[in-house]
Protein backbone atom coordinates (compact mmCIF):
# COMPACT_ATOMS: atom_id res chain seq x y z
CA UNK A 1 0.00 0.00 0.00
CA UNK A 2 1.19 3.42 -0.89
CA UNK A 3 2.09 6.01 1.89
CA UNK A 4 -0.26 8.54 2.39
CA UNK A 5 1.21 11.83 3.21
CA UNK A 6 -0.20 15.18 4.93
CA UNK A 7 0.47 18.14 3.18
CA UNK A 8 1.37 20.79 5.08
CA UNK A 9 1.40 24.75 5.11
CA UNK A 10 4.06 26.35 3.03
CA UNK A 11 4.37 28.90 6.10
CA UNK A 12 4.53 25.99 8.67
CA UNK A 13 7.19 23.66 6.45
CA UNK A 14 9.40 27.19 6.31
CA UNK A 15 8.85 27.45 10.18
CA UNK A 16 9.45 23.71 11.11
CA UNK A 17 12.83 24.52 9.58
CA UNK A 18 14.17 27.41 10.41
CA UNK A 19 13.74 26.33 14.10
CA UNK A 20 16.87 24.55 13.53
CA UNK A 21 18.65 27.24 11.83
CA UNK A 22 21.49 28.05 13.30
CA UNK A 23 24.19 31.33 13.35
CA UNK A 24 27.61 30.27 11.87
CA UNK A 25 31.09 31.35 12.90
CA UNK A 26 33.01 33.97 12.45
CA UNK A 27 36.23 34.49 10.33
CA UNK A 28 38.79 36.77 9.15
CA UNK A 29 39.77 37.51 5.54
CA UNK A 30 41.31 39.92 3.59
CA UNK A 31 39.29 43.17 2.35
CA UNK A 32 39.39 42.30 -1.20
CA UNK A 33 38.39 38.46 -0.56
CA UNK A 34 35.76 40.14 1.58
CA UNK A 35 33.88 41.00 -1.56
CA UNK A 36 31.09 39.10 -2.32
CA UNK A 37 31.02 37.79 1.90
CA UNK A 38 28.49 39.02 4.57
CA UNK A 39 29.74 41.24 7.15
CA UNK A 40 29.93 39.38 11.10
CA UNK A 41 29.71 42.62 13.09
CA UNK A 42 27.89 46.21 12.52
CA UNK A 43 30.05 48.35 10.66
CA UNK A 44 30.64 51.35 12.65
CA UNK A 45 32.06 54.33 11.40
CA UNK A 46 36.00 54.43 13.13
CA UNK A 47 35.91 58.37 12.33
CA UNK A 48 34.15 61.20 10.40
CA UNK A 49 34.16 61.46 6.89
CA UNK A 50 35.47 63.29 5.47
CA UNK A 51 37.94 63.34 8.68
CA UNK A 52 39.16 67.29 7.73
CA UNK A 53 37.75 70.22 5.90
CA UNK A 54 38.45 69.72 1.93
CA UNK A 55 38.55 71.45 -1.16
CA UNK A 56 36.43 69.68 -3.49
CA UNK A 57 37.33 71.99 -6.63
CA UNK A 58 40.54 73.01 -7.78
CA UNK A 59 40.92 76.49 -7.41
CA UNK A 60 42.11 79.03 -4.63
CA UNK A 61 40.83 78.68 -0.76
CA UNK A 62 40.37 82.20 1.08
CA UNK A 63 38.32 84.21 3.53
CA UNK A 64 34.92 84.91 2.17
CA UNK A 65 34.75 88.51 3.99
CA UNK A 66 37.48 89.92 1.80
CA UNK A 67 35.20 89.30 -1.48
CA UNK A 68 32.22 90.94 0.15
CA UNK A 69 31.78 94.10 -2.35
CA UNK A 70 33.46 92.49 -5.35
CA UNK A 71 31.62 93.22 -8.66
CA UNK A 72 32.39 92.62 -12.05
CA UNK A 73 33.00 96.54 -12.31
CA UNK A 74 34.99 96.09 -9.11
CA UNK A 75 37.36 93.13 -8.60
CA UNK A 76 39.20 93.08 -5.73
CA UNK A 77 43.24 91.24 -5.10
CA UNK A 78 44.51 88.50 -3.31
CA UNK A 79 47.86 87.70 -2.62
CA UNK A 80 48.33 83.72 -3.33
CA UNK A 81 50.92 82.94 -0.96
CA UNK A 82 50.80 78.92 -0.96
CA UNK A 83 49.97 76.16 -3.52
CA UNK A 84 48.88 72.83 -2.04
CA UNK A 85 47.99 69.38 -3.68
CA UNK A 86 45.55 66.76 -2.08
CA UNK A 87 47.53 65.25 0.78
CA UNK A 88 49.14 67.96 1.79
CA UNK A 89 48.62 70.80 4.44
CA UNK A 90 49.73 74.36 4.20
CA UNK A 91 51.29 75.30 7.42
CA UNK A 92 50.43 79.07 8.54
CA UNK A 93 47.08 81.21 8.63
CA UNK A 94 46.10 82.76 5.84
CA UNK A 95 45.79 86.40 6.85
CA UNK A 96 43.40 89.25 5.28
CA UNK A 97 43.42 89.80 1.66
CA UNK A 98 45.34 86.23 0.93
CA UNK A 99 44.83 83.11 -0.79
CA UNK A 100 46.25 80.02 -1.36
CA UNK A 101 46.07 77.24 -4.47
CA UNK A 102 44.35 74.60 -3.80
CA UNK A 103 43.48 71.27 -5.44
CA UNK A 104 40.62 68.65 -5.27
CA UNK A 105 40.65 67.28 -2.31
CA UNK A 106 43.59 69.05 0.06
CA UNK A 107 42.79 70.49 3.48
CA UNK A 108 41.00 73.53 3.84
CA UNK A 109 44.13 76.15 4.77
CA UNK A 110 43.21 77.57 8.54
CA UNK A 111 41.49 80.73 8.14
CA UNK A 112 40.18 80.13 5.24
CA UNK A 113 36.52 79.26 5.24
CA UNK A 114 35.62 79.27 0.85
CA UNK A 115 36.98 78.17 -2.10
CA UNK A 116 36.84 79.87 -5.83
CA UNK A 117 37.29 77.73 -8.69
CA UNK A 118 39.89 78.48 -10.89
CA UNK A 119 37.20 79.68 -13.80
CA UNK A 120 36.35 82.66 -11.45
CA UNK A 121 39.85 83.59 -10.98
CA UNK A 122 42.14 85.62 -13.02
CA UNK A 123 45.53 85.42 -12.16
CA UNK A 124 48.51 87.69 -12.80
CA UNK A 125 51.99 88.42 -11.46
CA UNK A 126 53.10 91.98 -10.12
CA UNK A 127 56.31 92.62 -8.58
CA UNK A 128 56.86 88.68 -8.60
CA UNK A 129 54.24 88.40 -6.17
CA UNK A 130 51.31 86.08 -7.66
CA UNK A 131 48.12 87.66 -7.74
CA UNK A 132 44.43 86.92 -8.40
CA UNK A 133 41.22 88.72 -8.50
CA UNK A 134 37.69 87.97 -7.95
CA UNK A 135 34.74 89.63 -9.12
CA UNK A 136 31.97 88.68 -7.24
CA UNK A 137 31.78 88.13 -3.99
CA UNK A 138 31.56 84.29 -1.85
CA UNK A 139 30.02 83.17 1.36
CA UNK A 140 31.16 81.42 4.40
CA UNK A 141 31.30 77.54 3.66
CA UNK A 142 30.80 78.43 0.15
CA UNK A 143 32.68 75.24 -1.73
CA UNK A 144 34.08 73.40 0.91
CA UNK A 145 33.44 69.94 1.93
CA UNK A 146 33.07 69.68 5.50
CA UNK A 147 34.60 67.07 7.87
CA UNK A 148 31.86 64.80 8.45
CA UNK A 149 29.58 65.66 5.80
CA UNK A 150 29.51 62.15 4.14
CA UNK A 151 29.20 60.44 7.93
CA UNK A 152 30.23 61.41 11.52
CA UNK A 153 31.86 59.16 13.70
CA UNK A 154 30.28 55.90 15.79
CA UNK A 155 27.31 56.07 12.89
CA UNK A 156 26.19 52.28 12.06
CA UNK A 157 26.55 52.40 8.14
CA UNK A 158 26.23 49.01 7.99
CA UNK A 159 24.54 46.21 10.09
CA UNK A 160 25.64 42.14 10.66
CA UNK A 161 25.19 40.03 7.92
CA UNK A 162 24.99 42.41 5.38
CA UNK A 163 26.28 41.25 1.72
CA UNK A 164 29.52 43.17 1.19
CA UNK A 165 28.49 44.85 -2.59
CA UNK A 166 31.23 47.23 -4.02
CA UNK A 167 30.14 50.32 -1.54
CA UNK A 168 30.77 48.41 1.59
CA UNK A 169 34.56 47.13 0.51
CA UNK A 170 35.20 50.84 -0.44
CA UNK A 171 33.52 51.55 3.18
CA UNK A 172 35.64 49.26 4.90
CA UNK A 173 38.90 50.19 2.84
CA UNK A 174 37.70 53.84 4.25
CA UNK A 175 37.83 52.88 8.09
CA UNK A 176 41.11 51.10 7.80
CA UNK A 177 39.98 46.98 7.61
CA UNK A 178 42.49 45.41 5.92
CA UNK A 179 40.94 42.72 6.85
CA UNK A 180 37.09 41.44 8.02
CA UNK A 181 35.58 39.58 9.95
CA UNK A 182 32.71 37.98 7.82
CA UNK A 183 30.52 34.81 8.69
CA UNK A 184 31.65 31.87 7.90
CA UNK A 185 30.24 30.23 4.77
CA UNK A 186 27.90 27.05 5.71
CA UNK A 187 29.67 23.76 4.02
CA UNK A 188 26.55 22.52 2.30
CA UNK A 189 27.25 18.97 0.30
CA UNK A 190 25.08 17.99 -2.27
CA UNK A 191 24.31 14.28 -3.60
CA UNK A 192 22.17 13.43 -6.80
CA UNK A 193 20.66 9.84 -6.32
CA UNK A 194 18.93 8.69 -9.95
CA UNK A 195 19.71 5.35 -11.89
CA UNK A 196 18.84 7.63 -15.08
CA UNK A 197 21.71 10.07 -14.19
CA UNK A 198 24.64 10.26 -16.84
CA UNK A 199 27.23 12.54 -15.75
CA UNK A 200 27.21 15.78 -17.75
CA UNK A 201 30.05 14.81 -20.57
CA UNK A 202 28.22 11.07 -20.98
CA UNK A 203 26.24 11.03 -24.34
CA UNK A 204 22.65 10.54 -24.24
CA UNK A 205 21.42 6.91 -23.98
CA UNK A 206 17.83 5.18 -24.20
CA UNK A 207 16.12 6.35 -20.66
CA UNK A 208 18.47 8.31 -19.43
CA UNK A 209 19.40 12.20 -18.77
CA UNK A 210 22.26 14.05 -17.88
CA UNK A 211 22.38 15.15 -14.11
CA UNK A 212 21.61 18.98 -14.34
CA UNK A 213 19.92 19.11 -10.70
CA UNK A 214 23.21 18.80 -8.96
CA UNK A 215 25.22 21.69 -11.15
CA UNK A 216 22.13 23.57 -10.57
CA UNK A 217 21.74 23.00 -6.95
CA UNK A 218 25.27 23.92 -6.65
CA UNK A 219 25.00 27.05 -8.37
CA UNK A 220 22.01 28.28 -6.03
CA UNK A 221 24.30 27.21 -2.87
CA UNK A 222 26.93 29.98 -4.19
CA UNK A 223 24.20 32.24 -5.41
CA UNK A 224 22.30 31.56 -1.74
CA UNK A 225 26.04 32.63 0.23
CA UNK A 226 27.20 28.79 0.91
CA UNK A 227 30.15 26.75 0.07
CA UNK A 228 29.62 23.50 -2.16
CA UNK A 229 30.94 19.84 -1.79
CA UNK A 230 29.87 18.16 -3.98
CA UNK A 231 29.46 13.90 -3.22
CA UNK A 232 28.47 12.86 -6.99
CA UNK A 233 25.76 10.93 -8.17
CA UNK A 234 24.82 7.75 -7.07
CA UNK A 235 22.58 4.97 -8.59
CA UNK A 236 18.80 3.93 -6.63
CA UNK A 237 20.78 1.54 -4.79
CA UNK A 238 19.81 2.22 -1.17
CA UNK A 239 23.12 0.94 0.54
CA UNK A 240 25.27 3.02 -1.55
CA UNK A 241 22.88 5.69 -0.55
CA UNK A 242 22.47 5.47 2.31
CA UNK A 243 26.45 5.05 2.81
CA UNK A 244 26.86 8.27 0.48
CA UNK A 245 24.40 10.74 2.73
CA UNK A 246 25.95 9.24 6.21
CA UNK A 247 29.47 9.84 5.22
CA UNK A 248 28.54 12.92 3.63
CA UNK A 249 26.86 14.10 6.75
CA UNK A 250 30.06 13.83 8.58
CA UNK A 251 31.68 16.30 6.20
CA UNK A 252 28.53 19.18 6.32
CA UNK A 253 26.85 21.70 7.95
CA UNK A 254 24.23 20.65 5.92
CA UNK A 255 23.10 17.94 3.22
CA UNK A 256 21.11 18.38 0.15
CA UNK A 257 19.93 15.43 -1.80
CA UNK A 258 18.14 15.33 -5.23
CA UNK A 259 15.49 12.62 -6.06
CA UNK A 260 14.09 9.49 -4.33
CA UNK A 261 12.19 11.39 -1.91
CA UNK A 262 8.80 10.52 -3.58
CA UNK A 263 6.66 7.08 -3.05
CA UNK A 264 8.44 5.17 -5.86
CA UNK A 265 9.56 1.62 -5.42
CA UNK A 266 13.45 3.32 -6.06
CA UNK A 267 12.55 6.51 -4.11
CA UNK A 268 14.70 5.78 -1.09
CA UNK A 269 15.47 8.76 0.78
CA UNK A 270 12.21 7.90 3.54
CA UNK A 271 14.00 4.72 4.35
CA UNK A 272 17.61 6.47 4.30
CA UNK A 273 16.30 8.91 6.95
CA UNK A 274 14.60 6.37 9.24
CA UNK A 275 18.10 3.69 9.24
CA UNK A 276 19.62 7.15 9.75
CA UNK A 277 17.51 8.04 12.83
CA UNK A 278 16.59 11.41 11.72
CA UNK A 279 14.10 13.24 12.58
CA UNK A 280 11.43 14.11 9.51
CA UNK A 281 10.03 17.67 9.56
CA UNK A 282 7.74 17.34 7.20
CA UNK A 283 7.56 15.00 3.57
CA UNK A 284 4.75 16.65 2.19
CA UNK A 285 4.18 20.26 1.65
CA UNK A 286 0.84 21.91 0.09
CA UNK A 287 3.13 23.47 -2.82
CA UNK A 288 3.49 22.88 -6.31
CA UNK A 289 6.08 22.33 -7.49
CA UNK A 290 8.28 20.75 -4.74
CA UNK A 291 5.36 19.38 -2.91
CA UNK A 292 7.46 16.05 -1.58
CA UNK A 293 9.90 18.31 -0.48
CA UNK A 294 11.44 16.27 2.52
CA UNK A 295 13.08 17.84 5.24
CA UNK A 296 14.93 16.33 8.04
CA UNK A 297 17.16 17.25 11.15
CA UNK A 298 19.87 15.08 12.31
CA UNK A 299 21.86 16.12 15.56
CA UNK A 300 22.49 20.19 14.82
CA UNK A 301 22.24 19.01 11.01
CA UNK A 302 19.55 19.14 8.20
CA UNK A 303 18.95 17.14 5.26
CA UNK A 304 17.12 18.67 2.84
CA UNK A 305 15.85 16.10 0.48
CA UNK A 306 14.71 18.54 -2.71
CA UNK A 307 12.59 16.86 -5.61
CA UNK A 308 14.44 15.35 -8.87
CA UNK A 309 12.38 16.90 -10.79
CA UNK A 310 14.09 20.21 -11.92
CA UNK A 311 11.88 22.90 -10.96
CA UNK A 312 10.81 21.29 -7.83
CA UNK A 313 14.26 21.11 -6.54
CA UNK A 314 14.98 24.77 -7.57
CA UNK A 315 11.27 25.98 -6.01
CA UNK A 316 12.18 23.50 -2.82
CA UNK A 317 15.88 25.40 -2.67
CA UNK A 318 14.80 28.70 -2.27
CA UNK A 319 12.25 28.34 -0.09
CA UNK A 320 13.39 26.10 2.40
CA UNK A 321 17.05 26.16 1.89
CA UNK A 322 18.53 29.43 1.39
CA UNK A 323 16.77 31.11 3.98
CA UNK A 324 19.01 28.71 6.27
CA UNK A 325 21.98 29.34 4.44
CA UNK A 326 21.55 33.53 4.88
CA UNK A 327 20.52 32.56 8.88
CA UNK A 328 23.76 31.33 8.89
CA UNK A 329 25.23 34.23 7.41
CA UNK A 330 23.56 36.47 10.04
CA UNK A 331 21.25 37.97 7.78
CA UNK A 332 18.25 38.80 9.70
CA UNK A 333 16.22 39.15 6.59
CA UNK A 334 16.89 35.50 4.77
CA UNK A 335 13.81 34.60 3.03
CA UNK A 336 13.67 35.62 -0.05
CA UNK A 337 12.31 38.92 -1.06
CA UNK A 338 8.61 39.45 -1.41
CA UNK A 339 7.23 42.39 -3.30
CA UNK A 340 3.65 42.75 -4.67
CA UNK A 341 3.66 42.59 -8.53
CA UNK A 342 0.93 42.64 -11.58
CA UNK A 343 0.50 39.77 -13.60
CA UNK A 344 1.46 39.95 -17.12
CA UNK A 345 -0.45 37.17 -18.45
CA UNK A 346 -3.41 35.31 -18.08
CA UNK A 347 -3.13 32.22 -15.50
CA UNK A 348 -5.66 30.12 -15.72
CA UNK A 349 -4.80 26.57 -14.37
CA UNK A 350 -5.99 26.12 -10.70
CA UNK A 351 -4.60 23.70 -8.36
CA UNK A 352 -5.27 22.20 -5.15
CA UNK A 353 -1.48 23.53 -4.03
CA UNK A 354 -0.38 27.07 -3.75
CA UNK A 355 1.62 27.03 -7.04
CA UNK A 356 5.28 28.92 -7.32
CA UNK A 357 5.69 29.61 -10.75
CA UNK A 358 8.96 30.56 -12.27
CA UNK A 359 8.24 33.75 -14.05
CA UNK A 360 10.57 36.98 -14.99
CA UNK A 361 10.37 40.26 -13.56
CA UNK A 362 10.14 43.73 -15.87
CA UNK A 363 8.86 47.03 -15.70
CA UNK A 364 6.06 48.84 -17.22
CA UNK A 365 6.62 52.34 -18.41
CA UNK A 366 4.99 53.69 -15.55
CA UNK A 367 7.55 51.93 -13.21
CA UNK A 368 5.54 49.40 -12.13
CA UNK A 369 6.66 45.39 -11.81
CA UNK A 370 5.10 42.99 -13.77
CA UNK A 371 5.92 39.22 -13.95
CA UNK A 372 5.57 36.74 -16.57
CA UNK A 373 5.58 33.07 -16.42
CA UNK A 374 8.36 31.78 -17.84
CA UNK A 375 7.42 29.36 -20.94
CA UNK A 376 7.04 25.85 -19.90
CA UNK A 377 6.33 25.75 -16.08
CA UNK A 378 5.34 21.99 -15.28
CA UNK A 379 7.07 20.76 -12.29
CA UNK A 380 10.03 18.86 -14.58
CA UNK A 381 10.50 21.65 -16.71
CA UNK A 382 14.19 22.40 -17.09
CA UNK A 383 13.82 25.75 -19.69
CA UNK A 384 11.77 28.04 -17.83
CA UNK A 385 14.22 28.01 -15.08
CA UNK A 386 17.23 29.56 -16.93
CA UNK A 387 15.24 33.17 -17.73
CA UNK A 388 13.67 32.61 -13.82
CA UNK A 389 14.49 35.37 -11.19
CA UNK A 390 10.83 35.20 -9.56
CA UNK A 391 8.59 32.97 -8.16
CA UNK A 392 5.01 34.34 -9.02
CA UNK A 393 2.63 32.77 -6.06
CA UNK A 394 -0.44 31.92 -7.52
CA UNK A 395 -3.05 31.16 -4.41
CA UNK A 396 -4.64 27.68 -3.89
CA UNK A 397 -7.74 26.52 -5.80
CA UNK A 398 -7.91 30.32 -7.66
CA UNK A 399 -8.35 29.96 -11.28
CA UNK A 400 -8.47 32.32 -14.27
CA UNK A 401 -5.96 34.81 -12.58
CA UNK A 402 -6.59 37.71 -15.26
CA UNK A 403 -3.62 39.73 -16.82
CA UNK A 404 -3.19 42.83 -14.62
CA UNK A 405 -4.34 41.03 -11.22
CA UNK A 406 -2.07 42.08 -8.66
CA UNK A 407 -0.06 38.86 -7.14
CA UNK A 408 2.95 37.90 -4.59
CA UNK A 409 6.16 37.67 -6.17
CA UNK A 410 9.05 36.50 -4.71
CA UNK A 411 12.49 37.75 -5.70
CA UNK A 412 15.09 34.69 -6.07
CA UNK A 413 17.81 37.03 -7.35
CA UNK A 414 18.04 40.00 -4.43
CA UNK A 415 20.38 39.55 -2.53
CA UNK A 416 19.00 40.85 1.16
CA UNK A 417 15.60 39.39 1.01
CA UNK A 418 12.55 39.42 3.38
CA UNK A 419 11.91 38.73 6.81
CA UNK A 420 9.16 36.94 7.12
CA UNK A 421 7.20 37.05 3.94
CA UNK A 422 4.45 34.54 4.89
CA UNK A 423 2.29 36.62 6.69
CA UNK A 424 1.78 38.88 3.40
CA UNK A 425 2.13 35.98 0.58
CA UNK A 426 -0.85 34.35 0.33
CA UNK A 427 -0.93 30.76 2.49
CA UNK A 428 -1.34 27.14 0.99
CA UNK A 429 -4.78 25.50 1.48
CA UNK A 430 -5.22 21.88 1.60
N1 LIG B 1 2.33 7.98 -7.06
C1 LIG B 1 2.92 9.18 -6.93
N2 LIG B 1 3.90 9.51 -7.78
C2 LIG B 1 4.53 10.69 -7.65
C3 LIG B 1 4.12 11.61 -6.65
C4 LIG B 1 3.08 11.23 -5.77
O1 LIG B 1 2.69 12.00 -4.87
N3 LIG B 1 2.52 9.99 -5.95
N4 LIG B 1 4.71 12.81 -6.58
C5 LIG B 1 5.17 13.35 -7.85
C6 LIG B 1 5.84 14.58 -7.65
S1 LIG B 1 4.85 15.87 -7.19
C7 LIG B 1 7.17 14.72 -7.88
S2 LIG B 1 7.87 16.27 -7.79
C8 LIG B 1 8.04 13.59 -8.18
C9 LIG B 1 9.23 13.56 -7.24
O2 LIG B 1 10.04 12.51 -7.48
P1 LIG B 1 11.34 12.21 -6.63
O3 LIG B 1 11.72 13.39 -5.84
O4 LIG B 1 11.14 10.95 -5.91
O5 LIG B 1 12.47 12.11 -7.71
P2 LIG B 1 12.81 10.90 -8.70
O6 LIG B 1 11.70 9.93 -8.67
O7 LIG B 1 14.15 10.43 -8.36
O8 LIG B 1 12.85 11.67 -10.07
C10 LIG B 1 11.76 12.41 -10.55
C11 LIG B 1 12.08 12.97 -11.93
O9 LIG B 1 13.20 13.83 -11.84
C12 LIG B 1 14.25 13.43 -12.70
N5 LIG B 1 15.54 13.67 -12.04
C13 LIG B 1 15.97 13.06 -10.93
N6 LIG B 1 17.20 13.49 -10.59
C14 LIG B 1 17.57 14.38 -11.52
C15 LIG B 1 18.73 15.15 -11.73
N7 LIG B 1 19.76 15.09 -10.90
N8 LIG B 1 18.79 15.98 -12.80
C16 LIG B 1 17.71 16.09 -13.64
N9 LIG B 1 16.56 15.37 -13.49
C17 LIG B 1 16.50 14.52 -12.45
C18 LIG B 1 14.00 11.96 -12.87
O10 LIG B 1 14.60 11.42 -14.01
C19 LIG B 1 12.50 11.90 -12.91
O11 LIG B 1 12.02 12.23 -14.19
O12 LIG B 1 7.39 12.38 -8.04
C20 LIG B 1 6.06 12.37 -8.61
N10 LIG B 1 5.55 11.04 -8.51
O1 LIG C 1 6.68 17.96 -5.85
MO1 LIG C 1 5.89 17.87 -7.36
O2 LIG C 1 6.80 19.09 -8.01
O3 LIG C 1 4.62 18.98 -6.63
O4 LIG C 1 5.30 18.13 -9.01
MG1 LIG D 1 10.51 9.30 -7.37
Amino acid sequence: MVERRQPILVSEAVSRVMNYAKLGEKERVSLTEAAGRYLAEDLIAAHDVPAFDRSPYDGFALRSVDTQGARFDHPITLEVVGAIGAGFVHKDTVEAMQAVRVMTGAALPSGCDCVVKFELTEESVDNGKDLITIKKPFETGENVSFQGEDTKKGTILAKKGTYINPGISALLATFGYSEVKVAKKPLIGVIATGSELLEVDQPLEDGKIRNSNAYMIMAQIERAGGEVIYFGQFSDDFDTCFNAVKEGLAQVDFLITTGGVSVGDFDYLPAIYEKLGATVLFNKVAMRPGSVTTVASFNDQLLFGLSGNPSACYVGFELFTRPVIQTFLYNGTPHLKHIKALLGEDFEKANPFTRFIRGQLDYDVEGRCIVTPSGFNKSNAVTSLAETNVLIVIPAKTKNNERGSVVDALLVEEVQGSEWPWDKVVLSYR
